[in-house]
């Protein structure tokens, strides 16, 4: 099939190169000239694991192009995916300028029968607004073409993306024409292995489905953050009760982790966009504003426990700091918890060196020279009051200790990630602070 993936970020190159991948025909757009030139030259502009290879194979094999050009990118798909991005506007709700504009374009230059699958997360009701800016479109140019609008929304993972799109949990098609989901079945056909993957229903309830799973999931996060917390109080141990609730296959072991507050491009700004949306239909959703205000607090936590040792004022304090993105196998920064526990470090007094192994560069962009960078763990180290863990690297999991304790001024470290056993840590002379861990 001839496809064509409007925006090549996380969402738009995965999917652009998933979809060549098997088979079909695809040109990736974006507006920005720097990511395309660096697509067209095998590069990638983002750090997501097996994709580099995906894109260079199937470039290679030309069924992957990149184009700057609005006009050659409508030409060329019967299949338009949007895959721009919904950054939050001022007041939370989603910022739909680009998928609007992405529509307009779409409108603009079409010329025969076009499937505009939306697959950028997007409130409900927004199918329709695409549909009238493509329409408005037609008209202006005196054109009456039919066209089909479908929400396909993505629920891939970064660090994980290539193999959530290949062989997906399940794949959400909102369509209210009968051609258009025929079509969504044969694109979606090798990617359904076993088993029917294809959940259709109507297209508000699928642009619904897209923010109820990321709600429900960070939902569960600021659960597990606020339970942990109240072990704390209660000297239990929330590993043990994770393990005792995990087990329950209602509640299941997946996505259960305390740490240091979610993070990334999606949750903080679906569960914002998907408030202002009630609010704007008279509703308040109580529980998801209880899980931001969780998750506000929760990424303080390493700070106030950094506190709780040192005091309020840390001016002359050093410490390392071990991984800056907002999750391990990604280098994407967006709302990573490591930027608010740096920000509270720094805001009193005291100065940082991170390392991470692939985000240190998007770190410096938000950051600058604020702090200092580490080319490696242990050379973070040196010379710090304690060690904080901000992202669960595999590589953090088994340090060398003796080389930690070594290095630092004194054997302290503060965990947001739980990834050592306390008990085993204080043999090793380590004082070490978890979360919620006895
Ligand atoms: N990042 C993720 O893991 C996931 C993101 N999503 C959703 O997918 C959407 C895209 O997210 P990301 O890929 O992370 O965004 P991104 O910011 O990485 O990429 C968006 C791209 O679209 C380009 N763009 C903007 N307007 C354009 C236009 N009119 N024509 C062509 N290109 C244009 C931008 O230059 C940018 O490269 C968002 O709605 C997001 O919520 C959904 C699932 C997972
Ligand atoms: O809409 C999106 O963009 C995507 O948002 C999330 O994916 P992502 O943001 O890439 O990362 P997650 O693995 O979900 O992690 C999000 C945050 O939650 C935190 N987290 C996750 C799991 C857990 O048990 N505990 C926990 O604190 C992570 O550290 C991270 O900061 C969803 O998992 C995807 O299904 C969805 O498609």
């Amino acid at each position: 099939m001839k496809i064509t993936v409007v925006g090549s970020g996380y969402v738009g190159l995965v999917t652009g190169a998933c979809l060549a991948e098997v088979g079909n025909d695809v040109l990736c757009l974006d507006l920005d000239p720097r990511k395309i030139a660096t697509l067209r030259e095998g590069g990638i502009p983002i750090y997501e694991p097996g994709l580099e290879d995906m894109v260079r194979r199937n470039a290679a094999a030309a069924r992957l192009r990149f184009t700057t050009s609005v006009e050659e990118a409508v030409e060329h798909g019967t299949i338009q995916f949007i895959a721009v991005g919904t950054p939050p506007g001022e007041d939370g709700s989603a910022d739909l300028q680009y998928v609007v504009a992405a529509a307009r374009n779409i409108g603009r230059y079409m010329d025969g029968y076009k499937l505009v699958v939306d697959k950028s997360t997007v409130p409900v009701g927004t199918a329709d607004r695409v549909r009238a800016a493509i329409a408005e479109e037609l008209t202006a140019r005196g054109l009456k073409l039919h066209f089909d609008m479908v929400s396909n929304p993505e629920f891939l993972k970064e660090g994980a993306a290539i193999e959530d799109f290949m062989r997906p949990d399940r794949i959400v098609i909102g369509a209210d024409s009968e051609q258009a989901r025929d079509t969504m079945r044969q694109l979606y056909r090798p990617f359904q292995r076993n088993h029917e993957r294809l959940i259709v229903m109507d297209v508000r309830s699928a642009e619904l489905t897209k923010y109820a799973a990321n709600a429900m999931l960070a939902t569960r996060i600021s659960f597990m953050n606020e339970l942990a917390n109240l072990a704390e109080l209660l000297d239990a141990d929330i590993e043990q009760v994770r393990q005792g609730i995990g087990a329950d296959p209602r509640i299941g072991y997946h996505f259960l982790y305390p740490g240091v507050g979610y993070g990334g491009s999606c949750f903080p700004k679906d569960v914002s966009a998907l408030r202002r949306t009630a609010a704007e239909h008279g509703m308040e959703m109580q529980l998801l504003g209880a899980v931001e205000q969780v998750n506000a607090l929760q990424k303080q936590r390493l700070v106030n426990k950094v506190e709780r040792h040192f005091g309020a004022d840390l001016c002359g304090r050093h410490f390392a700091l071990w991984g800056l993105a907002f999750k391990p196998n990604t280098d994407d920064m967006r709302e990573a918890p490591s930027l608010d526990i740096i920000d509270g470090l720094l805001a009193r007094g005291a100065t940082v060196t991170a390392y991470d192994p692939v985000a240190i560069h998007e770190a410096k962009k938000l950051l600058g020279e604020r702090i200092r960078y580490a080319a490696n763990p242990m050379a973070a180290l040196d010379g710090a009051d304690a060690l904080l863990i901000a992202t669960e690297w595999k590589e953090f999991r088994s340090p060398d200790f003796e080389a930690i304790r070594a290095k630092l001024r004194q054997p302290l470290i503060f965990d947001g990630r739980n990834l050592y056993e306390p008990a085993a840590m204080r043999e090793l002379g380590f004082d070490y602070e978890a979360i919620g861990r006895r």
